[in-house]
């Protein structure tokens, strides 16, 4: 079986938490993450990403039905494993759900999901979650156990945390890029053989985007601080066309 169908070009999921995150700066609605969605969907995004903190910072509660019933693509929501989350994705029953870890701390997600050892809870946490009709998917570190905890605790797709390897690529460390790249290839690879889809996200920009899109098990990616800070200079929809391009480019 191919890994990728030629027809089905690598998925872009867009991200729109950083809208919600200007808007909450002075409160009120604007800039408003429905119109962000919509715009995305008009660019040819293929699904829309909501990371809804348990501290709101950025999605708000009414943000998830409010972009869920404006547009047409999938939706996935991004959430920590906590009883509270579970009731929400359980309430709305979004597309996809991706389980997160979450520091009220940190200033953005800084690694993947422990599944390895919290293998009972997970899987009682995603069991509900898959049979409400969701796609299930672990946000993990490209590391071989957190890869064969998240096929044993019943998850569909893992998407792995490429944030290191953006970090190494902005820094210009060379060695620590190529060898983190190196992780993330034979983790996509990994998943891949044990049945898991494979997506990525985290940190990618048009400058580091090309090898982690030419990975061939990847199917999608998700991506959302550096388009809504480009949509500054650019707006929102030649932002995504852009990313959308490069990630083809690499496919080619
Ligand atoms: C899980 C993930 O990588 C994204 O949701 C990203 O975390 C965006 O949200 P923050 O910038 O709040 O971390
Ligand atoms: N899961 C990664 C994501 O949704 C977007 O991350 P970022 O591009 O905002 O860093």
């Amino acid at each position: 079986m191919p890994l990728t169908n030629p027809d089905t070009p690598l998925r872009l999921g867009v991200n729109i938490d950083h809208v919600a995150t200007l808007r909450n700066a002075r409160g009120g609605h604007d800039p408003d993450p429905v119109r962000a969605a919509r715009l995305a969907q008009q660019a040819g995004a293929d699904g829309i990403t909501l990371h809804l903190r348990e501290d709101r910072r950025h999605i708000v509660d009414a943000d998830l039905p409010a972009v869920m019933s404006a547009v047409t693509l999938p939706i996935n929501l991004e959430l920590a494993a906590t009883a509270e989350m579970q009731r929400i994705a359980l309430a709305h029953k979004p597309h996809a759900v991706c389980i997160v870890p979450e520091r009220r701390e940190e200033r953005t997600t800084e690694g993947g999901l422990e599944v390895a050892g919290d293998d009972n809870r997970l899987r009682d946490f995603i069991a509900p979650l898959r049979e409400a009709g969701s796609r299930v998917s672990l946000f993990i570190a490209p590391d071989e156990a957190q890869v064969e905890a998240a096929a044993r605790v019943g998850a569909q797709v893992v998407e792995l945390h490429v944030g290191a390897y953006c970090e190494y690529c902005a820094d210009g460390n060379d060695a620590a890029r190529t060898a983190e790249l190196r992780r993330l290839i034979v983790a996509a690879a990994l998943a891949h053989d044990l049945g898991l889809e494979v997506h990525a996200g985290h940190g990618l920009n048009f400058d580091n985007v090309g090898p982690i899109a030419a990975i061939p098990e990847l199917v999608e990616l998700n991506i959302g601080h550096f388009l809504i800070g480009e949509a500054v200079f650019v707006g929102l929809e030649a932002a995504i066309r852009e990313m959308r391009r490069q990630m083809n480019l690499a496919r080619m």
